[in-house]
C-alpha cells in the first residue's frame, strides 16, 4: 500500500495543472466583498468537475457554496477564501509597481491561492476516502468576503459549521509555519450624519454640516486613542465626504469604523464609546446620526491538539526547493522594500507564527524552512473570520511560503506574486499539507478524542455568540 504522502503527492501532481489554472484565473478576476461571482463560477466548476455535491447560496449568501463528498463520520471542513482587496491592480510577475487597470482591484492577501490550496486539500482527501472506500466526508466551503466582509461570521450565524467534527485551513505568507496564536476581534460599523444643506457662502448660518461632524467624530476618536488598551486598534474611512461641491454645506456624510481588540468586550467596550463620540459630534453640529453595525468577527481560538496533527505533517516533508530564477526574483523583491520595511520583515515574522525563531530566514529571499510550533496566547496584529468557525468546531490553520521573505500584505509586491510559480508551489503544498492532516484524522480517529475534549473544555463556560446582529445582511463595499 502507497504511504499517505506519496499517495497526496502524485494526486496533487496529477492535478497541479488544473490547480494552477484556477488559482491564476481567479487573480486575473479580482473581487470584493460579497460580490465574487467569476471567482465563485470558477471554484465551482472544478468541485463540479471532481465529483463534489454542490451547494449554492450557502447562508442566504450568493457568493456562499459548499462542495461535499463522502459520507458519515468524521466531517472535515476546509476553509476556502476567494476575494480580493480594493486599488490593488498590478500586473503579475514584475518588480516595480505597475496597476493593470487604474483604481482596479487585485488580489493583495492571495487569496486566489488560499481557495485554489484548499480545493486541492478537498480533492486529495476525497480520492483517499474513495481509494479506501471508508466511512468519511470532506466539505469545501468556498467563503467569500475574508476582507472587511467576515463571510464566515455570517455563515456561523446561520450555523453552516456546526455539524462539522473539525475545519482546516491556511494562508499565504512568506514563512511555513503554524497559525498558533489568537487575532483581534473586531467590529466594522458605518455612522452616517444627516444635516442641511446650504450656499455655503449666500447662507452658511443656515447649513449644517455633516462633514462638520464627520471630523470632530474622528477628531474625538483620536484623542479617545490614548485612552484604550495598546493592543486595540481603530480604523476608519471617510466613504462619502458629501460631494465635490465645497461651495454647499454638505448635508450627508459617513464614516467607517473599524474597531479592533484582542478580546470581544473590549471591542464592545470602545465601540460604545465611539459611539458617545459620535452623539456628541452630532450634537455640535446639530446634525443627526445613525448608527449601523456593518459586520464584526470574533478572536482566533485555534485547537491546539489539531494543531499539533497538522504541525507534525508540515514538518516532515521535505522542504520546497527554489530554482535559482526563482530566488534571483525573490531577491528583486526584497530589493523593493524600503530600509524600515526590511528591517521590520524578520520582526513581523514574529507576530504572525515565526515566535521564537524568525531569525531562521536570515539571509533567506525564499523561506525553505519550517517554524518551531509554539503555541501562544496573544492576537496577531490583525483580524480573520476564520476566529468565527474555531469557536464552533476544531480548527486549525498553517502558513505556507508563496512569496520573498518580507513581503507584506495587501500591497503590490503581494499581488505580483500571486501567479508565480513560488506561489503555485506553495499552494500545492498547502494542500498537502491540510490532505496530510485529514487523513492523519481518518486514519487515527481516535486523535479526534482528545481534539473534541480540548474544544468542549474550552467553550463550555462562554458557547459562542455570534457578534453580528441578526439583522445585519452581508453587504458589497
Ligand atoms: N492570516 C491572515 C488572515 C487575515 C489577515 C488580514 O489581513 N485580515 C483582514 C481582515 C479584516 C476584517 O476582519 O475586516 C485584516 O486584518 O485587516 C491577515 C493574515
Amino acid at each position: 500500500m502507497v504511504d499517505s504522502k506519496s499517495f497526496v503527492e502524485s494526486i496533487l501532481k496529477a492535478k497541479e495543472n488544473m490547480l494552477v489554472n484556477v488559482s491564476d484565473d481567479i487573480w486575473a478576476h479580482p473581487e470584493t466583498r460579497f460580490e465574487e461571482t467569476q471567482s465563485k463560477a470558477i471554484l465551482w466548476q472544478a468541485l463540479s468537475d471532481e465529483g463534489f455535491t454542490l451547494e449554492d447560496d450557502v447562508a442566504g449568501i450568493s457568493t456562499a457554496f459548499t462542495g461535499t463528498f463522502g459520507s458519515g463520520y468524521p466531517v472535515i471542513g476546509i476553509l476556502g477564501e476567494f476575494d480580493a482587496l480594493a486599488d490593488l491592480s498590478q500586473e503579475g510577475g514584475v518588480s516595480h509597481p505597475q496597476p493593470i487597470t487604474e483604481g482596479g482591484h487585485g488580489h493583495g492577501c492571495g487569496h486566489n491561492l488560499l481557495g485554489t490550496g484548499s480545493l486541492a486539500a478537498a480533492i486529495a482527501i476525497k480520492e483517499y476516502l474513495q481509494e479506501n472506500g471508508i466511512s468519511g466526508t470532506v466539505q469545501y466551503f468556498g467563503c467569500p468576503g475574508e476582507e472587511g466582509g467576515s463571510g464566515k461570521t455570517f455563515m456561523a450565524r446561520e450555523g453552516v459549521f456546526s455539524h462539522l467534527d473539525l475545519a482546516l485551513t491556511w494562508h499565504p505568507s512568506t514563512t511555513n509555519s503554524m497559525m498558533s496564536l489568537s487575532s483581534l476581534a473586531n467590529y466594522q460599523v458605518k455612522f452616517r450624519f444627516k444635516g442641511v444643506s446650504a450656499h455655503a457662502a449666500a447662507a452658511p448660518h443656515l447649513g449644517r454640516s455633516a462633514l462638520d461632524a464627520v471630523e470632530l467624530m474622528n477628531v474625538g476618536v483620536n484623542y479617545l486613542r490614548e485612552h484604550i488598551k495598546p493592543d486595540a486598534r481603530v480604523h476608519y474611512a471617510t466613504t462619502n465626504t458629501g460631494g465635490y461641491s465645497p461651495n454647499v454645506v454638505q448635508a450627508n456624510a459617513e464614516v467607517l469604523y473599524l474597531i479592533r481588540s484582542p478580546k470581544m468586550e473590549d471591542v464592545r467596550d470602545i465601540y460604545r464609546r465611539v459611539c458617545n463620540i459620535a452623539e456628541g459630534a452630532a450634537q455640535m453640529t446639530e446634525t443627526s446620526v445613525t448608527i449601523e453595525i456593518d459586520k464584526a468577527c470574533s478572536n482566533y481560538m485555534p485547537n491546539r491538539e489539531l494543531e499539533k496533527v497538522m504541525y507534525d505533517q508540515l514538518k516532515t516533508l521535505d522542504p520546497i526547493e527554489y530554482s535559482s530564477e526563482e530566488i534571483d526574483y525573490a531577491k528583486d523583491m526584497w530589493n523593493t522594500l524600503a530600509p524600515n520595511e526590511k528591517l521590520d520583515a524578520l520582526e513581523s515574522v514574529k507576530s504572525f507564527g515565526a515566535f521564537n525563531d524568525g531569525d531562521k530566514l536570515k539571509g533567506k529571499y525564499l523561506s525553505d524552512v519550517v517554524h518551531d510550533y509554539a503555541p501562544f496566547d496573544i492576537a496577531m496584529p490583525g483580524s480573520t473570520d476564520v476566529a468565527d468557525v474555531s469557536w464552533n468546531v476544531p480548527t486549525a490553520q498553517c502558513t505556507l511560503a508563496t512569496c520573498a521573505v518580507g513581503t507584506p500584505i495587501h500591497t503590490w509586491q503581494m499581488v505580483t506574486q500571486g501567479v508565480t510559480s513560488v506561489a503555485h508551489k506553495g499552494m500545492l503544498r498547502a494542500g498537502t499539507v491540510m490532505a496530510l492532516t485529514a487523513i492523519d484524522i481518518l486514519q487515527s480517529p481516535e486523535k479526534l478524542d482528545s481534539i473534541k475534549i480540548e474544544h468542549e473544555e474550552k467553550f463550555k463556560d462562554h458557547p459562542y455568540e455570534c457578534p453580528i446582529p441578526a439583522d445585519v445582511q452581508p453587504s458589497p463595499l
